[in-house]
């Protein structure tokens, strides 16, 4: 028998099909608001080892004596304020997110969704996608400012996925867009109207991004300076010369010392001199979260009005509005454009 009249063995995996698809992809969160759910996610996401950079040996022990036992309770409770009928608003958001660009691109790509940690699993949704008849795919972490946390894990846990694969599709990545002028206006455009929508008129605006470890700045992680970037051309944009604006780190987890200054720390520093009004954005999160809707809304506002604030306002991220969808269709058309 020669190899041109073999037929393909009935179980072989469908035949690619030029197809192209997109797998948008945000950090993960557990199935439920419960302490079981969030201990499997945290087990998971905290065990990454671009997320914990302390070797297992040293950390394992740390994470299952302590931090599991404990963190997942109080984190529980955290979920439990902000989950919505439809699941973690992180999921929520990103599934519309993903349904909203494909009505967007029509038969231009194949569009999915999946979580880094927890479900719909990368390597799941990327078998799907294949299934499906792609054979090229734009993989895009949703995270505008890079870090090996997030974007490089993403990356991992796709090449992962590929390595298991005796056919693999041709892969993509959606670079940072930390300074991308699509970017920038689509914040811009979103703060500025939602700011002009408030019934006061906040003195300032904390643009607030999550943390990280200071020593990942000194190990040359980009993020700390792709934050500042932001910040920098968000002001420009903005250009409201009456605001003062200010930029601050959150969510400090563990014992090392992390980016400064801390949004805690702003937030009563500016209540204690005397600030009555503030508004506050989270331009490194690109769906509304627990970081955003417990840590920064509820929490952030407690913070304020402790130390003497009066009006505080928390805005809501791009997520699936008109501004940050048409950004999303900008970024990943130019990326389909060197396939097409
Ligand atoms: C947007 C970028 C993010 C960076 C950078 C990041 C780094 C980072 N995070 C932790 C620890 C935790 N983060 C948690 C939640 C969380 N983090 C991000 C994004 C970034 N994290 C998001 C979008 C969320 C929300 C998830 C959700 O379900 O809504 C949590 C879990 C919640 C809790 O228990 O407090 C932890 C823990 C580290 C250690 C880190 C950098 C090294
Ligand atoms: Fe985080
Ligand atoms: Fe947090």
């Amino acid at each position: 028998m020669t190899w041109q009249n073999q037929s393909l063995p009935t179980d072989h995996p469908p035949v690619h099909s030029g197809r192209i698809g997109v797998l948008l992809v945000n950090l993960g969160t557990p199935d439920g608001p419960e302490p079981g759910p969030v201990k499997r996610y945290l087990a998971e996401f905290l065990s990454d080892r671009r997320v914990v950079e302390i070797p297992p040996i040293a950390w394992q022990p740390i994470l299952r004596g302590i931090i599991l036992n404990t963190r997942p309770k109080r984190s529980a409770q955290a979920y439990a304020k902000v989950w919505g009928e439809d699941g973690s608003p992180l999921a929520a958001i990103t599934r519309r997110q993903a349904e909203k660009l494909q009505a967007r691109l029509g038969d231009a790509a194949q569009v999915d969704w999946a979580m880094r940690y927890g479900r719909p699993a990368i390597p799941e949704r990327l078998a799907a996608l294949m299934e499906a008849g792609c054979d090229r795919i734009l993989l895009a972490p949703l995270y505008p400012q890079y870090s090996a946390a997030t974007t490089a894990t993403v990356v991992d846990k796709a090449g992962d996925a590929l390595r298991t694969m005796r056919w693999q599709p041709a892969l993509r990545t959606l670079p940072p867009y930390h300074d991308d002028p699509a970017y920038i206006a689509a914040l811009a455009g979103d703060i500025g109207a939602q700011l002009d929508a408030l019934a006061f008129t906040p003195e300032v605006l904390l643009l607030s991004f999550h943390g990280m470890p200071q020593r990942t700045l000194e190990l040359g992680d980009p993020y700390h300076c792709h934050c500042r970037k932001t910040a920098r051309l968000l002001e420009e944009r903005l250009a409201r010369p009456d605001l003062r604006i200010r930029t601050s780190f959150q969510s400090r987890f563990g014992r090392a010392k992390w980016l400064e200054p801390a949004t805690d720390a702003v937030l009563r520093e500016e209540a204690t001199a005397g600030t009555k009004r503030l508004a506050i954005a989270a331009p490194g999160f690109s769906a509304d979260c627990l970081e955003t809707l417990e840590e920064l809304a509820i929490q952030g506002h407690e913070q304020f009005a402790e130390a003497g604030g009066q009006e505080f306002a928390a805005l809501t991220c791009l997520n699936d509005g008109t501004a940050g969808m048409a950004m999303l269709e900008t970024l990943v058309r130019r990326e389909l454009s060197g396939w097409i």
